[in-house]
């Protein structure tokens, strides 16, 4: 069974590098990657996702724990025993072969009949959009083009267990991405592919992935599904990372008054609910300092929700874009993006009351950046 097990793994780099001080590049990671799930690799660059894929294909020492694929432990295993096809950002094709005899490589290396090769080169090139590139010589090729044959390459191998991508479409334009995105899935569940796949790009990992591990400054921050890190995500970093525009955070105080408990923002505070109180009582009593944070979507200007919390604002610039706008108010001497469908009604400059859906609020630790389940 295809599945990857990364325990406890940790990378450093220092001796092979020639580097004074060692740099940790991946700390303590562990997740598991399912037989036919599209596991997501995400975050910033330098997070050491690109280190973690390597480890898992054996192109980079494991500095400390243990990778398993199937039942198997691969530590120290060479790449080409591990049963795995890979496609990196930088295609790694060989210049004096055509596409076709780039694609068929790793298959005729492994003796496929040549009906056989013929017959899934089709397959992929099809899905991939290059099929009027086979007789032509990586040299020619522009950037996308090569990257598409590299990621065709991965591909077509069927007696790989897992397959390995690094950014594998990161040089295409936007609308062959956006095609991409839909194939690639498409492809994965259609083959029964075991996928892990590296990209700094949050819409190609909540758009493809069935499991999304994000990291940053080389530790995992929070694996879940694209839904979970977008509703319920762990701290500020997973916040500020997923969704776009981002969401908003302001800071205030957790405070009680005549036995009645507010979140005290700079000029003006509102009561939270019962439900909030005791958590945030519960967590660390009140006068501490938290960031209250709400997604653009779950925001409305002028017109009262049920269960909001309200503050005055003043609208700072409008942004039509087509279908929706984003609004930027000023509120609590901080510019809020605001999204609303079509045009708003609200002119720049006017002071309008701004309300948060409570039930989309999120509260974060101000020290630790911990979020609060609410
Ligand atoms: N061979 C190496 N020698 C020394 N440091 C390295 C090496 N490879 C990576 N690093 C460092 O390890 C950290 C993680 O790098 P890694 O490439 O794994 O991150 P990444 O998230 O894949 O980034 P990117 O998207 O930019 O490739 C970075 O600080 C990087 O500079």
């Amino acid at each position: 069974m295809a599945e990857v097990r990364v325990e406890n793994v940790w990378k450093y780099y220092r001796e092979e590098a020639g580097l004074e001080k060692r740099v940790e590049a991946v700390r303590n990671a562990s997740f598991t990657c399912n037989d036919q799930e599209f596991l997501c690799l995400l975050g910033p660059s330098g997070c050491g996702k690109t280190s973690t894929l390597r480890m898992i294909a054996g192109l980079e020492k494991i500095s400390k724990g243990d990778i398993i694929i199937g039942n198997q432990r691969v530590n120290n295993l060479p790449p080409k025993d591990r049963k795995i096809a890979m496609s990196f950002e930088s295609y790694a094709l060989y210049p004096p072969l055509t596409v076709y005899d780039n694609i068929a490589f790793p298959l005729q290396a492994r003796k496929y009949p040549e009906s056989k090769i013929k017959e899934k080169i089709k397959i992929v090139t099809d899905l991939l959009d290059i099929g009027d590139i086979l007789s032509f010589r990586p040299a020619k090729l522009s950037g996308g083009e090569q990257q598409r044959v590299s990621l065709a390459r991965a591909l077509v191998r069927e007696d790989a267990l897992i397959t390995l991508m690094d950014e594998p479409i990161s040089h295409l334009d936007a609308q062959l991405k956006a095609k991409m995105r839909i194939d690639l899935k498409r492809f994965q569940r259609e083959m029964e592919l075991t996928v892990i796949y590296v990209t700094h790009d949050q819409l190609e990992a909540l758009s493809m992935a069935d499991k999304v591990v994000v990291m940053n400054l080389g530790e995992i921050q929070q694996i879940g599904t694209p839904d979970e890190l977008y509703q319920q995500p762990a701290n500020l970093f997973v916040a500020g990372f997923i969704g776009e525009p981002p969401m908003n955070f302001l800071p205030c105080t957790y405070i009680e008054e005549s036995g009645s408990f507010f979140l005290k923002f700079l000029q003006s505070k509102f009561e939270v609910d019962t439900d909030l109180a005791h958590l945030l009582q519960a967590e660390n009593g009140v006068n501490q300092k938290w960031l209250f944070g709400v997604r653009p979507g779950d925001i409305v200007i002028g017109r009262e929700i049920e269960k909001s919390y309200c503050l005055e604002g003043r609208i700072y610039s409008i942004e039509p874009l087509g279908e929706t706008s984003i609004v930027i108010v000023e509120v609590e001497n901080q510019k809020i993006f605001v999204e609303v469908p079509g045009l708003p009604l609200e002119r720049e400059g006017e002071v309008v009351k701004v309300y948060f859906s409570k039930a989309k609020s999120h509260i974060f630790n101000q020290t630790n950046g911990k979020a609060l389940r609410i």
